[in-house]
């Protein structure tokens, strides 16, 4: 509620069933409450003004509290999923408050309790959950340790049960939070953490994330006395903010977390680091633009199960810098593609195939295992979960018999195996096609419990009797048209035509009176109804109690299930990667410990699907090549091949094959990218600001294990400064940093490095003009482009023809003239033959300025200059003073 009014406030004011609403609102906080009567969750006050203009529901009013009407708004309880998952996306969490009293037996109000919490981050109902990804919620405290401020994470996927922790210096959290992607993240109430695109925050009190209380909730989740046994001795900052997060979730849920049985320290340096703006250029799970497809994920699920794809999902996002780790991976997919096919067997098919199509028939066992935990489970879940286990010993005897390679494949073979125990119970437990909800009765077996089956045949029992007792009541009353019959009303009963009334026997009861017929009851029918009435009653208890304590015994199983869920998970999607590899030609990467990257005939994994002929390109980074400056027309492919770089080295950390004829990846680091010209409109910055920022947490942070991708830097601002700045970061890149970089330019200038610095090589897309105009070739050549193709990228474009003439024309004045701005310069004949004549200190800078005269004092004057000790902007002022000085 935005404002809360006396009225609102001063529960004495109202009525009974007021005050009990209000009492809820104030523990549901900030959460909208659904608040249940009969058929309908309403909502009131602010609730209801929000939840109308969030669910577009009619606003109505509710008699009146004190003197004013209250806003009301609700939605029919049958409904309230589709409203509950409208909600989540828009980030909105709802306290769920059901009716618990009975009301026949309650004086003021029906007694009501808020049963659950959904929040966008705890969600665990199948129809509130997307298939194909996780939703994870977070939280986060920053905190002093030794006099340097950290920053801690927790997170959770109550979905499947993991828990993890790790911390970072504060700089950094974005980043991890970019990692982790949850889906709402919980702060402490004073630490003003703004939402951020798609998150939904979350705000609790500080003392939740005090360290003896969070170790305390910690401590008794796990039954441990310490939580050393988990690595966390030395995250006390994570600590905190993981036993806030574990009593937030848990509140939400209201069965204990039973399924969440570790807690997992990810340690700094396990995965290649990707920062958010890499994250998005790369395209790894959402397109720049934020849709689905096309993306790296799009194109490689081909995933049969959900929980498959979620994990690839997950492994995209976290690439491996750990060469044993992406090998063991590799190493299945190579098992997957090597075995030959079966010939033991009435289909001779290939053994991935075989694989696949059994996988394709597995539910979601890793959200089922979760929900058996929560004790949520469906009896419809359980008679898949039935279903799926029966076909368990098939997957793992064909991971043993097809594939040859049963040491690499022990440990999936190992989990996928549980204790058969689980599957006969459910046999005999579960009807084959039980109801959809228990309280419906029909979802326990027949057999299963003989109490249950007795009393079932009670209930049901009713045809034989029935007709007995018509046909004898007609030969007692003489009456030809009795019947004996039921409703739901008024339960069984005795319908007489009103002409024959009386006839009726004195021990016949009236129950109801028609227009044309009365009905009765006899002593006989009522005891008769009561007993079955009863049995009814008895079976659908008797069969609540015995699910119930069927959940019991499936929870034992639990663990098991999520370890044979994850099994099959990764079994999936490694299968999905290798048919990926198989249909595309990819092949398996070295893995080496070294800083390089050696890519033969590569090809961009997506571009490569979506147009028909992909030429393939080179690539040879490493410690004696650690700069490629690449130069070529707009269009030529410049983006494209950076980015194939960077997507074919992740693929490879990541255990994946690769798209190319060979690949060598070393060790890297963190990727970062530098590409695409966007505004932060939002954030208040400029492209060329965004750009600079960017490129100063490149420099920070680059390390000589690091890939850095670097397009048109300083191509926002005029071309002086411009060159100016990319010139220096492109040094700095080189001499300081050392980083493994992919360096794409207009600024023709630049192609002069490697004349002083032999660690960088030039590169071009080549092209080609025609009689019909410029041709692209894709191709990627050594040396620098000799000439821009501006002009004839833009007539491609439809720029009018007119214009176009005038362009040209342009151009042949302004080099005509020798004009002053350096890509015009660079493609002067004169140019041309100084830069395979020169190499000079600080070349480029100088020559695009250089006139003349003056040249000499010009020299000395650069030789005073240490470009390593520049700031860009000091670069710049003096770019402006020679400039002023010498010309
Ligand atoms: N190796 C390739 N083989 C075939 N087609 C390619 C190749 N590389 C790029 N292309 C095609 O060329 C188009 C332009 O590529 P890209 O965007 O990488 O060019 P660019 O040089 O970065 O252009 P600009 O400088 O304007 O940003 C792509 O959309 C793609 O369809």
């Amino acid at each position: 509620m935005k404002t809360k009014g006396k009225s609102e406030t001063d529960l004495s004011t109202h009525t009974p069933m007021m005050q009990q609403y209000l009492r809820l609102k104030a523990e549901a906080g900030s959460h909208l409450l659904f608040y249940r009567m009969g058929d309908f969750y309403e909502m009131f006050y602010g609730d209801a003004e929000r939840g109308a203009r969030l669910l577009n529901l009619t606003l109505t009013k509710r008699g009146s509290s004190n003197g004013a009407p209250i806003p009301m708004a609700g939605v029919p309880f049958h409904a309230m999923e589709g409203y509950l998952a409208r909600l989540v996306a828009q980030g909105v969490s709802v306290a769920i408050c059901e009716q618990i009293g009975d009301p026949a037996a309650s004086k003021g109000p029906v007694e009501r309790k808020i049963m659950r919490i959904v929040t966008p981050g705890t969600l665990t109902d199948e129809a509130l959950l997307p298939t194909k990804a996780d939703r994870m919620i977070a939280a986060v405290w920053t905190a002093r340790v030794n006099k340097a401020e950290r920053a801690g994470l927790a997170w959770m996927n109550l979905a499947n049960g993991e828990f993890k922790v790790s911390e970072c210096p504060p700089d950094m959290m974005d980043t991890e939070l970019h990692r982790i992607g949850p889906a709402e993240l919980v702060c402490a109430e004073s630490s003003r953490i703004g939402s951020g695109a798609g998150i939904a925050i979350s705000a609790i009190p500080d003392w939740h994330f005090e360290a003896d209380g969070a170790r305390d909730v910690l401590q008794r989740h796990f039954a441990v006395d310490s939580l050393a046994s988990f690595g966390l001795s030395d995250l006390p900052v994570a600590s905190c903010a993981a036993g806030a997060l574990l009593r937030y979730v848990s509140r939400t849920q209201t069965q204990a977390l039973s399924h969440i049985q570790t807690i997992r320290v990810d340690q700094a340096g396990e995965y290649v680091v990707l920062d958010p703006v890499t994250r998005k250029n790369l395209e790894l799970t959402e397109t720049i633009s934020g849709e689905d497809s096309p993306t790296l994920f799009s194109t490689l699920d081909h995933c049969a199960t959900p929980m498959g794809s979620r994990l690839l999902r997950r492994w995209l996002h976290n690439p491996l810098r750990d060469n044993a780790a992406a090998l063991a991976r590799q190493q299945v997919i190579s098992v997957f593609l090597s075995a030959p096919p079966r010939q033991d067997t009435l289909n001779s098919e290939a053994p991935l195939d075989g694989l696949r199509q059994m996988l394709d028939r597995y539910p979601d066992l890793e959200r089922i295992a979760t929900r058996i935990a929560l004790r949520s489970v469906r009896p419809r879940e359980l008679a898949s979960l039935r279903e799926a286990l029966a076909l368990l010993p098939a997957v793992s005897g064909h991971l043993k018999l097809a594939f040859n390679a049963e040491s690499t494949l022990a440990s999936f073979i190992q989990r996928i195996n549980i204790d058969p125990q689980i599957a006969d119970l459910l046999h005999r437990a579960i009807d084959p096609e039980p109801a959809l909800m228990v309280r419906e009765g029909g979802v326990i077996a027949a057999g299963y419990d003989e109490e249950l089956d007795e009393l079932r045949r009670l209930a049901s029992d009713s045809g034989e009797f029935l007709l007995e007792l018509e046909a004898r009541e007609r030969q007692r009353t003489g009456i030809a048209n009795l019947r004996v019959e039921f409703n739901r009303v008024h339960g069984f009963y005795i319908e007489v035509s009103r002409g024959q009334a009386d006839k009726v026997p004195a021990d016949y009861r009236r129950r109801q009176t028609l227009k044309s017929a009365e009905r009765y009851i006899t002593p006989e029918l009522k005891t008769w109804e009561d007993k079955v009435l009863s049995a009814k009653d008895r079976s659908l208890t008797r069969e609540k109690w015995l699910f119930e304590n069927l959940l019991d015994e499936c929870a034992l199983y639990a663990p098991a299930l999520s370890q044979c869920a994850s099994a099959l998970a990764e079994v999936d999607a490694l299968a999905a990667l290798a048919e990926h590899a198989q249909m595309n030609n990819w092949v398996a990467p070295g893995l080496s410990g070294d800083n390089q990257i050696v890519i033969e005939a590569g090809r961009h994994p997506v571009v490569e699907r979506s147009i028909e002929r992909f030429t393939p390109n080179d690539c040879e980074l490493g410690p004696q090549r650690r700069m490629l400056l690449i130069t070529g027309p707009n269009m030529g492919g410049k983006s494209t091949y950076m980015r194939q770089i960077a997507l074919i080295a992740l693929l490879a950390r990541i255990g994946s094959f690769v798209p190319a004829a060979a690949a060598t990846i070393g060790q890297i680091d963190r990727i970062f990218t530098r590409i695409g010209a966007a505004d932060d409109l939002a954030g208040g910055r400029s492209t060329f600001m965004m750009e600079m920022t960017e490129a100063a947490a490149i420099l920070a942070a680059s390390t000589p294990q690091s890939l850095v991708l670097m397009d048109e830097i300083g191509r926002g601002t005029s071309t002086y400064d411009g060159l100016a700045l990319a010139w220096a970061i492109a040094y700095r890149l080189l001499t300081h940093n050392q980083a493994l970089t992919l360096f794409a330019t207009h600024y023709f200038e630049i192609t002069r490095l490697p004349g002083e610095a032999p660690a960088a090589a030039n590169v071009h897309l080549a092209a080609a003009e025609s009689s019909s105009g410029i041709v692209f070739l894709h191709e990627v050549q050594p040396g620098p482009a000799s000439r821009s193709y501006g002009i004839q990228v833009a007539q491609r474009a439809g720029l009018p023809a007119a214009v176009i003439r005038h362009a040209s024309r342009e151009l042949s004045r302004l080099e005509a003239q020798g004009a002053p701005t350096p890509q015009l310069d660079l493609f002067s004949a004169a140019a041309d033959q100084e830069y395979a004549a020169q190499e000079q200190p600080d070349g480029v800078l100088a020559e695009a300025a250089v006139g003349a005269a003056s040249a000499s004092a010009l020299q000395s004057a650069l030789a005073q200059i240490d470009p390593d000790q520049l700031t860009p902007r000091e670069a710049l002022d003096i770019l402006y003073r020679l400039r002023k000085d010498y010309f």
